[in-house]
């Protein structure tokens, strides 16, 4: 799904961040991505989804080395990830179901209402369907924004501290949802800073493994949870 050999990356030239980086996400794998603040957590997915490129090294997506991609081809690749970040932006004036069927809209697709009804009912957001976004809860907005990032039935789902503003029950629901997209065969990659959340994935009999970022490097840590 993806392969690093040898990723660099550096905003500013000759200053890595992210220093040659060899690792493979394997098509169904379920990775935690643990760091200190700062250390490139952001950095590193916005490189497996093709948001920036590798300043030297080799990164192969779906099989594609993105850096010799067209803009057709990152934009192809994009569609088979789904992306969930800490703070979602909604169009506020347009209701949640509105907004979860937005990348098909974009995407000139046809929206299948009732595959639409069961992806809220699944995120649990079939009684706030006609809610608009400014009236929902954190946990109410992530749980949309999941099933906005999925909508499309990406490959690979990536979170980045998808649990930073949610209270614990909240955080357990969330991670559920992430891993039962796992079972159901897609790839996901979660950075985030809280250990907790990393334990009770043990709880939740998913195989994940955690990647951690040291001295600029991104390795496997530790044993299979
Ligand atoms: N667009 C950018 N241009 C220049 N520097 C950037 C850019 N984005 C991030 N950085 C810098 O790169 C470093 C890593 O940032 P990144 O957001 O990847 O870290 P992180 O591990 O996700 O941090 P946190 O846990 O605090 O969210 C930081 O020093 C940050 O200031």
């Amino acid at each position: 799904m993806i392969e690093m050999q040898d990723v660099s990356f550096g905003y500013r030239e000759g200053g890595d961040l992210l220093s040659e980086m060899n690792l493979t996400l394997p098509a169904g794998s379920f990775h935690f991505l643990t760091g200190p603040s700062g250390s490139g957590k952001t950095t590193f997915l916005r490189l497996c989804y093709a948001d920036l490129l590798p300043s030297s090294g080799s990164l192969t997506a779906f099989g594609h080395d993105v850096s010799g991609l067209s803009r057709d081809g990152i934009a192809m690749l994009r569609r088979k990830v789904g992306v969930l970040h800490q703070d979602a932006q909604f169009l506020d004036h347009l209701p949640v179901a509105e907004n979860v069927a937005l990348p098909l809209t974009v995407a000139s697709q046809p929206v299948d209402m009732q595959a639409l009804k069961e992806l809220l009912g699944w995120v649990g957001m079939s009684g706030h369907a006609r809610a608009l976004p400014p009236s929902l809860s954190g946990g109410e907005r992530q749980r949309a924004a999941l099933a906005r990032a999925v909508i499309m039935s990406p490959d690979f789902v990536l979170a980045d501290e998808p649990t930073g503003n949610l209270d614990w029950d909240m955080s357990l629901r969330l991670l559920q949802l992430l891993v039962e997209l796992n079972r159901s065969g897609k790839t996901v990659l979660i950075a985030t800073h809280d250990m907790d959340l990393i334990r009770a994935a043990r709880q939740m009999d998913v195989q994940a493994r955690s990647l951690r970022i040291s001295g600029r490097k991104v390795q496997l840590a530790g044993a299979d949870l």
